[in-house]
């Protein structure tokens, strides 16, 4: 079986990850595999950025091609916050909880459809040495007054997708998987991952 290393720690993308690629009978591997890999600043502006100083951070020390993932959720209404410090909003302890306790403190009166937000998912594949590739992907919605569902993580109880009339955390992982930011980035991904990959050798 062919395998795939995502450069995270998040195992909420990991198993995202594994389910993207289950279909494709690719096994993921993460970080949480190779538990002595480099820790990476995020100090990039952008979520692409970041993606690309993990992705070839792992790549180099692995000596293996890598996918990175940088990801976040962007609201309108706080001028593009949290954005690329989405997983530390609250703290650098990383907690879900606060940070949506956070957003929601700080959306508090702000109309419904001035809530209006949406999901981006970076992911940079890192070929060692040689180059690195970037697509993107993004999800729209809004931001729920309450938490509600207990699927996904992150941010998923209060991003509501309007076509499901549901949060991203009461749709099932099937769901998720058809309509996320990272689904999308994905599929961009996927359009030109063979010809990317045959660059390597
Ligand atoms: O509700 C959500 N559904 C998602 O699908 C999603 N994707 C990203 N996020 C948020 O954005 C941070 C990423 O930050 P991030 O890309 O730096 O990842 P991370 O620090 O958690 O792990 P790593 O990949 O860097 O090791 C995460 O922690 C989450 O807070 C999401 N929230
Ligand atoms: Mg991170």
């Amino acid at each position: 079986m062919k395998e795939v290393i995502i450069a995270t720690k998040n195992a909420g993308k990991v198993k995202e990850f594994q389910t993207l690629f289950a279909e494709k009978e690719v096994e993921v591997k993460s970080l949480l595999d190779f538990e002595n890999a480099p820790d990476v600043e995020e100090t990039g502006e952008t979520f692409a950025e970041n993606a690309i100083l993990k992705a070839e951070t792992i790549a180099n020390y692995l000596n293996k091609v890598v996918i990175a993932d940088d990801s976040g959720l962007v609201v309108d209404a706080l001028n593009g916050k949290p954005g690329v410090y989405s997983a530390r909003y609250a703290g650098e302890h990383k907690n879900d909880k606060e940070n949506i306790a956070k957003v929601l403190e700080e959306l508090k009166g702000v109309p419904f459809e001035k809530r209006t937000a949406r999901f981006h998912c970076a992911l940079a594949v890192a070929i060692p040495r040689q180059r690195t590739v970037v697509v993107e992907g993004t999800c729209e919605g809004y931001i729920a007054e309450a938490p509600t569902g207990t699927n996904g993580f992150g941010y998923d109880p209060i991003f509501y997708v309007p076509e499901k009339q549901k949060t991203m955390a009461e749709l099932s992982k099937e769901e998720k998987n058809k309509i996320s930011h990272r689904a999308n980035a994905l599929k961009k991904l996927e359009k030109i991952w063979d010809e990317l990959v045959e660059t390597k050798e």
